[in-house]
């Protein structure tokens, strides 16, 4: 395991190290009195010492440190030794003349830069680690997981590179623009001051007008571009993800609760890609206008770009703390706007029934808990957003107070002027908040691409049923066939359907009936596929099911449920769900066999009266009605009517009969409770605790008397009692 940077053997080397980099310094600075000026230190000498100097000390290093230490000493010594040749060549390509280092190193500049090494290596150490030291192993298997992630967005974002593109090269003239402005406004106030000349003041008007306006324009287009390519991509994820959310298999929906699935859908995306691309908008841009200004610095005052780089660290070691504090807070509070979604969404889909049990109360309750749990987050994080604030303005202004008073020394001894000040004060601000932005957004990204795990999650989820198959046959028999199936849900422990085999015959009804739970919902279930069962298999003419094309099965099995779904707009819309080019006489067939077409007719609009959400401007009894014209416009050759008809009135239930006989060669299940409507049917099978305890048709079972006669004799019980 490697040692941290603030070890105490770390720190031990780190002050060994200095001390041999001091002896250098004045071993250098000796020989070069003790030549007397025959030999001088250039650049080129600057450059070869400061490389003997690593070599040494790394020598030195090797031999006396601890090998843990290497890695991180590596980085440290790196900057010491180089930062000094940096600065003068920087220092000799913007103002020429004498530097801090060359041709005689200043005390001052060597200490400075003992400073400054240490203070831009723990920013580097805390932006960037370095993979040896000792950290956590499990945060570094996160910055992994999140680097992956981040290269898997800006994958999605390739078709968008065009946009992109256009965004960053915007992006550079519009920073590289406004990192001019204050040059010139500097130029303004010195031209002011001094002596006035009408030229030069009007010069640095129109120039710095000139920038300011191409840094506007360049800044909208940025924008522009940028917007435009993430709503590209957000269009591009959820639609993806929504396509993959439709092949799960029923059990996920059960799992999941459909508030946290839209919330995936709609904010996580979203967040996803603003963030991202906020983030990579604004590394960017600070990447480019902290460069161009910390060149314009220079050039003004080398001692006070000097006084501003400390400020940064400072700041980073801040907002490091900040940072996770933040990260933590920001995943407690999206799981808290999930909560809150779902506890809203599933209490607003079923008021009637939270009405019906007043449990309005109860719902409250549990909203304010959610409401009152983010309000907690929220506290905290604003406490801890309000302290770093206020220590970060104390160390601004500290700074920003040294600043001028060196400003103000510098002017008095004729090395800046008051115009350069102000420019350099205009820089300065500017440049911090560049700085900091640099170092930080980077593991911001980090930080926000874990939104996009979650989406991700769900775009990478493959349906736990087995994949559909290819077959369409010319002709489908619809000999349904149950081969010793046996089935659990996979929420639940117990098997639903032990070793059940059954068979549903071509042109004939089989009903099934018995107690409730008794399995027969499940056994629809399974052969609609919204299940697989563990054991056995469910044939269509001997075929097992999934070998066949999904889009052929559902042609070919329709159902209709005793609460059926419809979906909110136009009656002819429900009755033609999912097909496609459907005539609008082809949807009055159908209605007029379920006996709804006198009903439609009789209303204003008419097949495009809006039956509202989930069907909440129709009866119970109507919604299924238009359930039954839904099955019955695919002229499936598998019907399945799950107490389908339960809701319908006698006259209704009579015409849907009808209509059934008349439709040869159909395989028609039919589950009941009432056992009156099953009666006629061909076959009955008796299912109780998931199994099939009798089969036969009504008479064989009542001359059985077995379970249907006793069920049956308790109902007809029932029913004499009722009506009395
Ligand atoms: N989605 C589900 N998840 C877990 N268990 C379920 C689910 N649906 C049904 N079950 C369980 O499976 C067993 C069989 O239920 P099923 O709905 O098939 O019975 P049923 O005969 O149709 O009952 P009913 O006549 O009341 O509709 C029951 O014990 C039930 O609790």
């Amino acid at each position: 395991m490697m040692a941290h940077p603030t070890d105490r053997s770390a720190v031990c080397a780190y002050g060994l190290l200095l001390c041999c980099d001091l002896i250098l310094w004045v071993t250098l600075v000796t020989v070069l009195l003790w030549c007397k000026g025959t030999f001088i230190l250039g650049l080129s000498s600057l450059w070869a010492f400061r490389a003997l100097s690593w070599n040494l000390l790394n020598k030195v290093s090797s031999v006396l440190v601890d090998q843990s230490l290497q890695p991180l000493l590596k980085r440290w010594m790196t900057l010491l030794c180089f930062l000094p040749a940096v600065f003068d060549t920087l220092r000799t390509l913007v103002s020429g003349g004498v530097c801090g280092f060359s041709p005689v190193p200043e005390p001052a500049m060597v200490v400075l830069n003992a400073v400054s090494a240490t203070l831009v290596y723990m920013v580097w150490e805390m932006a960037f680690p370095c993979n040896g030291s000792k950290r956590d192993a499990k945060k570094e298997k996160k910055e992994q997981e999140a680097k992956a992630l981040l290269t898997r967005v800006i994958q999605y974002s390739r078709p968008d590179c065009f946009h992109l593109g256009a965004a960053f090269l915007f992006l550079i003239l519009a920073a590289l623009f406004e990192s001019c402005i204050p040059y010139y406004v500097g130029k303004i106030i010195d031209v002011l001051s001094g002596e006035y000349q009408h030229g030069n003041f009007m010069w640095a008007i129109g120039l710095m007008s000139l920038y300011s306006l191409g840094s506007s324009l360049f800044t909208g287009l940025r924008g522009g571009m940028f917007m435009c390519s993430l709503s590209r991509l957000n269009r591009r994820i959820r639609h993806m993800l929504f396509q993959n959310l439709m092949k799960q298999e029923i059990n996920f929906f059960e799992e999941n609760k459909p508030g946290s699935l839209t919330s995936r859908l709609v904010s996580d995306t979203d967040k996803m890609g603003r963030s991202i691309a906020m983030n990579v908008n604004v590394l960017l841009r600070s990447l480019v206008k902290t460069c161009s200004m910390l060149v314009s610095m220079l050039s003004l005052s080398w001692q006070l770009t000097i006084l501003t780089c400390i400020e940064m660290p400072l700041l980073a070691l801040l907002q490091n703390h900040y940072n996770t504090h933040y990260q933590k807070t920001s995943r407690e509070l999206q799981d808290c706007k999930a909560e809150i979604e779902q506890v809203a969404s599933s209490a607003i889909n079923a008021v009637k029934t939270v009405r019906s049990f007043r449990a309005e109360a109860q719902e409250q309750r549990r909203y304010e808990e959610a409401l009152e749990k983010k309000l907690k987050v929220l506290t905290c994080k604003g406490i801890n957003s309000a302290v770093y604030l206020l220590l970060r303005r104390v160390v601004s202004v500290s700074l920003k107070v040294a600043m001028l008073l060196l400003g103000r020394s510098l002017i008095s001894s004729g090395q800046l002027t008051s115009g350069s000040l102000l420019a350099f004060v205009l820089f300065q601000k500017d440049m911090v908040t560049n700085m900091k932005h640099l170092v930080y957004v980077y593991g911001d990204i980090l930080n926000t691409v874990w939104s996009a795990e979650k989406v991700f999650q769900l775009l990478d989820r493959k349906p736990k049923v087995t994949e559909a198959g290819v077959l369409v046959p010319q002709k489908l028999e619809g000999r349904v066939t149950f081969d010793n199936v046996s089935f659990s849900y996979p929420s639940r422990d117990g098997k639903a359907l032990k070793s059940v085999s059954l068979e549903l015959s071509p042109g004939k009804m089989t009903a099934l009936v018995g107690p409730s739970g008794g399995g027969k919902s499940s056994c629809v279930c399974l052969l609609q596929r919204f299940y697989e069962p563990q054991e056995g298999e469910v044939l269509l003419d001997g075929v097992p099911l999934h070998h066949y094309q999904h889009q052929y099965m559902c042609s070919q099995i329709a159902t209709v449920s005793q609460d059926p779904v419809l979906f909110s707009g136009s009656i002819k819309h429900n009755i033609e769900y999912g097909l496609h080019g459907c005539t609008i006489e082809r949807v009055k067939e159908a209605a007029k066999k379920a006996n709804i077409h006198d009903f439609i007719c009789k209303l204003d609009q008419g097949y495009d009266t809006d039956v509202g959400e989930h069907g909440g401007h129709l009866s119970a009894g109507q919604k299924q009605c238009i359930a039954i014209a839904r099955a019955f416009i695919r002229n499936p050759k598998i019907l399945v009517l799950d107490e389908g008809t339960s809701k319908l009135d006698i006259n209704t239930q009579v015409a849907v009969q009808e209509a059934l006989s008349g439709s040869a060669g159909q395989t028609l299940l039919v589950v009941a409770h009432r056992l009156q409507t099953i009666e006629k049917a061909d076959h009955i099978i008796y299912m109780e605790g998931g199994m099939v305890m009798e089969q036969g048709t009504h008479e064989q079972l009542m001359a059985k008397r077995g379970r249907y006669y006793h069920l049956r004799e308790k109902l007809f019980i029932l029913d004499s009692e009722q009506q009395n």
